[in-house]
């Protein structure tokens, strides 16, 4: 798959068949979309083409939004990167590009940019200034420009049963079960690691302090999970604590994790981790001891769930 970051980088060859939209998580219900794209570009000979924007239209109109997202834009890359799919483009988007009138955006990007033969979307999408234009007028045009459009119905979607605010959802309850069942792979985290106060190690518990440098990404409920990571190559299990660490009198979240059977410097690394399952809530332990022991029994139930659930 060829990665472009912008329309302008994009060089026309094969006329294309498009879909375009956030897929933010790139869920089971985006990947039967991407299925079908695939197959339809097969059979008309067309290379197939999904039209990203970034950042979120949100992110740009309304600049106090508070928009989370289940992946940064990198996650986003890397997870398309493993479909089958000929082009991705990141176009950014802006000020300017939302005021484009919604013919103009068809013809300068979609027909003159793409040479865009079908396009494949969803029954509510919407696009032009304002998103006044919706599915009917998308069909208008492609009578106008030579173009056909096959929408996925509300009922197609519905069949799924899966959503990026469903997700969102599961994720802010820690219900990690419900979110990767619905992202067809496990919800990662994904940053460096940074330093902290240094106590983890005087408890005999060294916690790697992972930063997200992306301000906009999801960070699940507070609590401790059960995750795996690949370090140096090798996947490795462990226990991540997302929350202030009330114990040790903390107010920033943080997000640390604990890993089992390692002793690595893990200072500086880029670090992709996996959250498997939430043992339980954050708390306010009376003494450092009742954390250590707490840690302890997280410890013993995630060695037990890793047991009984992955090996
Ligand atoms: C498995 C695990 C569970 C944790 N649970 C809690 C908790 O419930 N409450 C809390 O205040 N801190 C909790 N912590 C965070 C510790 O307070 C933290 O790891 C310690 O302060 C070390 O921080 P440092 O890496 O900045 O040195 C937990 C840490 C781990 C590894
Ligand atoms: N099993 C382990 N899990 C996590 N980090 C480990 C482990 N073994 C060694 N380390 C190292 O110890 C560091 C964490 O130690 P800690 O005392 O918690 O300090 P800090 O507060 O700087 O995170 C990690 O960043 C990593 O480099």
């Amino acid at each position: 798959m060829q990665v472009h970051h912008s329309i302008e980088n994009f060089k026309i060859g094969k006329p294309t068949i498009v879909t375009i939209g956030t897929f933010d998580g790139v869920h089971v219900g985006h990947k039967e979309i991407l299925k079908k794209l695939t197959f339809e570009a097969n059979r008309l000979s067309l290379d197939s083409v999904i039209l990203t924007f970034f950042p979120h239209p949100r992110m740009v109109l309304q600049k106090d939004s508070d928009i989370k997202l289940i992946n940064t834009i990198d996650e986003r890359v890397a997870i398309f990167s493993k479909t089958n799919l000929d082009h991705l483009i990141i176009h950014p988007f802006t000020k300017e590009f939302s005021n484009l009138s919604a013919e103009t955006y068809v013809k300068t990007i979609l027909v003159d940019s793409l040479n865009v033969k079908k396009i494949i979307i969803g029954y509510d999408h919407r696009f032009g200034h304002n998103r006044t234009a919706n599915i009917d007028d998308l069909k208008r045009f492609g009578n106008k420009f030579g173009f056909e459009v096959e929408e996925i119905s509300a009922q197609e979607l519905d069949d799924v049963a899966v959503s990026s605010t469903k997700i969102r959802r599961a994720l802010d309850k820690g219900d990690l079960e419900t979110a990767n069942s619905y992202l067809g792979y496990p919800f990662m985290l994904t940053g460096t690691v940074v330093k902290g106060k240094g106590i983890g190690k005087t408890i005999n518990f060294p916690t790697a302090n992972l930063q997200i440098k992306e301000n906009y990404k999801l960070i699940p409920k507070n609590g401790v999970y059960v995750v795996k990571s690949l370090l140096d190559g090798n996947n490795t299990f462990g226990l991540m604590s997302i929350g202030t660490n009330p114990t040790v009198g903390g107010t920033s979240r943080t997000i640390e994790t604990y890993f089992l059977n390692t002793d690595k410097d893990l200072y500086g690394k880029q670090l992709e981790i996996e959250l498997l399952t939430k043992i339980r809530d954050e708390e306010t332990f009376d003494s450092m001891k009742s954390l250590q022991q707490a840690i302890k029994s997280d410890e013993a139930i995630a060695r037990k769930y890793i047991k009984t659930h992955v090996q």
